[in-house]
């Protein structure tokens, strides 16, 4: 659970920024630790990932052992980056620059009077947090990319073989999309579909079809047509359920509906949808900072984009084509010129 005050959406004009850098630090047994803010401070009682405030001058990986000596008595080695979330709070830009930690020494104590916690990874959502850690809890225990089906050509048996293929590729979110195909060849696609994604345990949500989804016991995916037209929850709370959102009201009635995901695009322009320009990482952005939901950027996109997409706070990324087809083998290396004519 997280709380904060994002909610109250102030005008972003020139708000400062704040970097803050804070570390994933992992025990043998697999857990994380939080620690509670201490009574006094901003946020106090809420849970957050050990870490502070990048000093002018100092690199986010300084800063990160800085912190984490001065408030846990440790030293570390940083690892890898998780995400990046910017956040937009009344009177600030927050980038939240989250890092794992890739090896610690010493004994972890609340040297600042916080209390800490070695939390299990699933638990992490009960815990009561800031804003922007919700994306980054969602980081740690959710898929970074989301299949969105293609329609079928005429032979299904090729469209079951291809989500095979994609499951078998390490796809665990599928969005089963299925524009303009009538609704007897729709149940049986679903049905095959259904029955791999069990196999392989992956998720799957329809796209629109909210009678569907409750039958079948799938979750349920918003276009953000539906999206507009509804005020309440259309599946019960656990079921999941994900919107297309285009712009901040979008975003925000999507977190109203309880949505656990949504899907932000285009990012690039993209043949399933003409005639839409990208709206690159830049505006992306702006929208992310807005909401505290896990979001996919969408259009265009393929995993080799995931890096750079969680640097802008993203999830991961949702693709048509980008999952679907087999990733291309790399061209054979050219043998460099040995000779040249004169
Ligand atoms: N460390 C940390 N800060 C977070 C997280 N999520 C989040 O919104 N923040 C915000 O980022 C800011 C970090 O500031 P901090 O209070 O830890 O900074 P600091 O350690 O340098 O302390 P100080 O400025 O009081 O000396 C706070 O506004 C805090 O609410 C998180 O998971 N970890
Ligand atoms: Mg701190």
């Amino acid at each position: 659970m997280t709380t904060g005050p994002s909610r109250q959406v102030p005008p972003a004009g020139s708000l400062p920024t704040v970097h803050v850098v804070a570390g994933v630090i992992t025990d043998t047994r697999g857990r994380i630790l939080l620690a509670r803010r201490a009574p006094g401070r901003e946020l106090a009682g809420l849970w957050e990932f050990p870490g502070g405030k990048v000093e002018p001058g100092e690199s986010p990986e300084a800063a990160l052992a800085r912190e984490l000596e001065e408030e846990l008595g440790i030293g570390i080695d940083v690892g890898a980056p998780l995400m990046t979330v910017p956040h937009l709070a009344p009177s600030r830009h927050l980038r939240l620059d989250v890092r794992r930690v890739a090896a610690w020494r010493g004994s972890a104590k609340g040297r600042e009077g916080q209390a800490l916690a070695w939390v299990q990874p699933e638990k992490l959502p009960r815990y009561d947090m800031p804003a922007p850690d919700r994306p980054v809890v969602a980081a740690l225990l959710q898929p970074d990319h989301c299949l969105v089906t293609p329609p079928p050509d005429l032979d299904d048996e090729a469209w079951l073989a291809g989500l095979g293929a994609a499951l078998d590729r390490g796809v665990r979110r599928v969005q089963f999309r299925m524009p303009g195909v009538d609704a007897d060849r729709r149940r049986r696609l679903l049905d095959g579909a259904l029955r791999l994604c069990a196999g392989a345990r992956a998720q799957l949500l329809v796209n629109g079809d909210a009678a569907l989804a409750r039958a079948t016991g799938a979750g349920l995916h918003l276009p953000s047509a539906r999206l507009r037209e509804l005020d309440a929850r259309p599946v019960p709370p656990g079921t999941l359920l994900s919107a297309s959102c285009h712009d901040a009201d979008e975003l925000a009635l999507a977190e109203a509906l309880g949505c656990d995901f949504v899907l932000v695009g285009p990012l690039r322009a993209t043949p399933s949808h003409p005639g839409q320009p990208g709206m690159g990482w830049g505006r992306f952005e702006a929208l992310r900072e807005r909401s505290s939901l896990p979001i996919y950027a969408i259009g265009g996109l393929s995993p080799r984009d995931i890096p750079v997409a969680r640097r802008h706070g993203a999830q991961g990324i949702a693709a048509i084509r980008g999952l679907w087809d087999a990733p291309a083998t790399p061209a054979p290396r050219r043998a460099p010129a040995t000779s040249s004519r004169s």
